[in-house]
C-alpha cells in the first residue's frame, strides 16, 4: 500500500477541479449539472471495461507500494478517481468555453451546409473508421503497438458515433469552444504525467508500447489516450448540446423548453432528421446573434448566462429593436424616418391585430428590405404584450423630432422621463413577459414590472449620460433645456462642444438620477423567478457598470467606449456569485 497515486490527485487534479469549479459555479444552471453527470456516467462506464482489461492483460501495471489497494474489476480506486476527475475538468472546460455561444445559430441542413464543412465532415468519419480498422490491426500483431491500438479501438468507434452527430458543428463553432477546451486539460494532464507519474506510479509494459516520447519521458500512447480521452468528453457534451439546441430552437415542434429536462422531447430532438430544421428560423436568431454581438457589447456578454430559450427570446427581441432603431436612425430625411416608423406601426398591426399571421409577413416583404426581414418576423409577438411595442414606437419619433422640429424635443425633465420610459421601460416590460412566459411563474408581477419600468429609465440615463458626444454628433441633445438654460448653454452649444465642465455637471446630475432609480427597483429584482433572476441581474449591474466607470471620472474619450473586458466580466461573475 502507498499513496504516490493518491498524492498525484491531491497535488494536481483536485485543485485544478476545486478551482474550476469555484470559477464555473455561478455560470452553471441545472441543466450544466446534468450534462457533466451524464458525460461522468457515460465516461466511467465506457473506461471500466477496457481499463480492467488493460490492467488484466499486463498492459500497463501498478506498483503495490504506489497505489492504496482498493480496487474494482482489478482497477485501482484512484484510477477510477482518475476518469471521473478527468472528465468532470474537461466537461467543465467544455460548458465554460462555450458559454459565450448560443449553439442553435450553428445548426444546418445538408442543403444548406457548407461544401467545405461537409467534406471535412466525411473525411473526419473516413479517418475514424481508419483508425479503428488500423488500431484493430496493432491488435492483432501483439507488439510494440498493441497498447496504441487498444487506445484506438475503444475510443475511435465512439468518436466516430458523436462526430457523424455533430461534426459540422464542431467545424463551425470557434476553435476557443471546441479545440481550448480539448487541449488545455489534456496539456495540464501531459504536465502532470510528466512531472510525477513518470516516476513510475504506473508502468506501460516495454514489450506493448511503441518506446517513443512526446517530451521527456510522456510516453506516445499516454500522450494520445489523454488527448482523445478529452476529444471523447467535447464531443459527448456537443451530442448532448445539439439536442438541447434543437429542442430550444424549435419551439413549436418541442414545447417544453430544454431546462426542464423534457427526456423524451431531448431524444426526439436528438434524432429530428437535419433536412426538419426550420432554416428561416435559425438563419434569423445567427442574425439576431450578430446584431446583439455587434452592437452592445454589454448585452452581449450578459445574454451568454441566460438559459436557452429566454436567451433565444431575449436576443431575437433586442434583435427587432435595434432594427428598428437603426431603421430609424440611418434615414436619409426626417420624412423617410417618419415613413418606417409607420411602416413598423403597420408591422405591428398586421402581427397584433390582425386575425391571421400571413397577412404580417407579406406586410414585411412589401415594406422593408430583405435584411430586415428576419427581425421582424422572428419578433416573439405571442410572448411579448403589444403597448409596449407600440411605445417604443413613440419614443423614436422623439429621436426624428431632434431634425425635424426646431425646438428639442426634451424641455424639461419629465420629457427626457416620459421618452426614457418609451424608449427602455418597455424593454424592462418585454423582458419580463419573456421571463414569466418561460418560466410559468406568477407570483409579484405588478410589484416587478414597476420595478423594471424603473430600471430601464435607470439604464437609458446612464447611456444617454455615456452618448452626450455621440449623440451630438447624430444632432441629438438628450439633457432637458431647463438643465442647460440652468448651466447657461444652449442645445447648440453643447452641439458645438459635448464636453467641458457644464456638461460634466450634468452628466453627473443625470448619473445621479440613474442611481437613484437603480437603488429604488434593485432590491425587487431577487423577486426574479428561477434561473432568470441572476442572468436579469448581470444584464442591469453590467449596464450600470458603465454609469460606475463614467461617475468615477473614467470613460474620457468620448465616443462608444465602454468599460474594460476583465471589468465586464468580473462584473458578470460578482453578480452571478451574489444572485
Ligand atoms: C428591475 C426588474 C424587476 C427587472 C429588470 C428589467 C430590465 C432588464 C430592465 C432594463 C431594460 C433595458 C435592457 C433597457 C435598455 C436600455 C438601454 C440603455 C439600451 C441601450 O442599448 P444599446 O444602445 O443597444 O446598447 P449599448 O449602449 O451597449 O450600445
Amino acid at each position: 500500500m502507498g499513496l504516490d497515486y493518491a498524492l498525484v490527485h491531491v497535488k494536481f487534479t483536485i485543485p485544478l477541479a476545486g478551482f474550476l469549479t469555484v470559477t464555473a459555479k455561478p455560470f452553471l444552471t441545472s441543466l450544466d449539472l446534468v450534462r457533466i453527470a451524464f458525460l461522468v456516467v457515460v465516461a466511467v462506464t465506457a473506461t471500466i471495461p477496457w481499463d480492467s482489461y488493460l490492467i488484466r492483460t499486463g498492459v500497463w501495471t501498478y506498483p503495490p507500494d504506489g497505489v492504496l489497494g482498493w480496487s474494482l474489476f482489478d482497477i485501482p480506486v484512484e484510477e477510477l478517481f482518475f476518469f471521473v476527475v478527468q472528465t468532470y475538468i474537461t466537461s467543465l472546460m467544455y460548458i465554460l468555453c462555450n458559454k459565450p455561444v448560443l449553439l442553435a445559430q450553428y445548426l444546418d441542413t445538408p442543403s444548406t451546409r457548407k461544401a467545405w464543412v461537409q467534406r471535412a465532415k466525411t473525411a473526419g468519419q473516413i479517418a475514424l473508421v481508419a483508425a479503428t480498422a488500423f488500431g484493430g490491426y496493432l491488435i492483432k500483431q501483439n507488439g510494440a503497438g498493441t497498447y496504441t491500438g487498444l487506445i484506438l479501438t475503444w475510443a475511435c468507434p465512439f468518436l466516430l458515433i458523436t462526430w457523424s452527430m455533430t461534426g459540422e458543428i464542431l467545424l463551425t463553432l470557434p476553435w476557443t469552444s471546441t479545440l481550448l477546451p480539448i487541449l488545455a486539460p489534456t496539456f495540464y494532464l501531459w504536465v502532470v504525467d510528466e512531472l510525477s507519474l513518470s516516476q513510475g506510479i504506473w508502468t506501460i509494459e516495454d514489450k506493448t508500447k511503441l518506446q517513443s516520447q512526446l517530451f521527456g519521458q510522456l510516453d506516445l500512447e499516454e500522450a494520445l489516450f489523454f488527448l482523445i480521452s478529452n476529444t471523447l468528453v467535447a464531443f459527448g457534451i456537443a451530442a448532448f448540446d445539439k439536442a438541447v439546441a434543437v429542442c430550444d430552437a424549435f419551439p413549436n415542434k418541442f414545447p417544453q423548453p430544454s431546462d426542464t429536462l423534457p427526456i423524451m422531447s431531448l431524444l426526439e430532438a436528438r434524432v429530428l432528421p437535419a433536412s426538419q430544421y426550420d432554416m428561416k428560423r435559425i438563419t434569423g436568431i445567427k442574425e439576431a446573434v450578430e446584431r446583439l454581438r455587434k452592437k452592445s457589447r454589454s448585452f452581449y456578454l450578459a445574454s451568454s448566462v441566460f438559459p436557452g430559450r429566454i436567451r433565444m427570446d431575449l436576443t431575437l427581441l433586442y434583435s427587432y429593436c435595434r432594427l428598428a432603431d437603426d431603421l430609424i436612425d440611418n434615414a436619409e430625411s426626417p420624412k423617410e424616418a417618419l415613413d418606417w416608423i409607420s411602416k413598423l406601426k403597420g408591422h405591428l398591426d398586421s402581427v397584433y391585430c390582425a386575425p391571421k399571421a400571413a397577412n404580417a409577413q407579406d406586410f414585411v416583404r412589401a415594406n422593408f428590405p430583405p435584411s430586415a426581414h428576419s427581425a421582424l418576423e422572428l419578433l416573439p409577438s405571442h410572448i411579448v404584450s403589444a403597448e409596449p411595442l407600440y411605445a417604443l414606437l413613440e419614443g423614436f419619433r422623439t429621436d426624428v423630432e431632434f431634425t425635424a422640429e426646431r425646438e428639442s424635443p426634451i424641455r424639461e425633465e419629465s420629457d427626457l422621463q416620459l421618452y426614457a420610459a418609451r424608449v427602455a421601460s418597455t424593454i424592462g416590460e418585454m423582458c419580463l413577459d419573456i421571463v414569466f412566459h418561460h418560466t410559468g411563474h406568477k407570483d409579484n408581477r405588478p410589484l416587478l414590472y414597476t420595478a423594471a419600468k424603473e430600471m430601464g429609465i435607470a439604464l437609458q440615463y446612464v447611456n444617454i449620460a455615456r452618448d452626450v458626444a455621440v449623440d451630438a454628433a447624430m444632432g441629438r441633445v438628450y439633457l432637458p433645456q431647463t438643465w442647460l438654460e440652468e448651466e447657461g448653454l444652449t442645445a447648440a452649444d453643447v452641439l458645438a462642444q459635448p464636453s467641458g465642465p457644464k456638461v460634466e455637471r450634468m452628466r453627473k446630475r443625470l448619473l445621479g438620477k440613474a442611481f437613484e432609480r437603480y437603488r429604488s427597483s434593485r432590491g425587487s429584482m431577487d423577486l426574479i423567478p428561477g434561473e432568470a433572476k441572476g442572468p436579469m441581474v448581470v444584464a442591469v449591474e453590467s449596464y450600470m457598470e458603465i454609469g460606475r466607470v463614467l461617475a468615477e471620472g473614467g470613460l474620457r474619450v468620448e465616443g462608444k467606449a465602454t468599460v474594460p473586458a476583465w471589468r465586464r466580466i468580473g462584473v458578470v461573475w460578482k453578480t452571478l456569485v451574489k444572485a
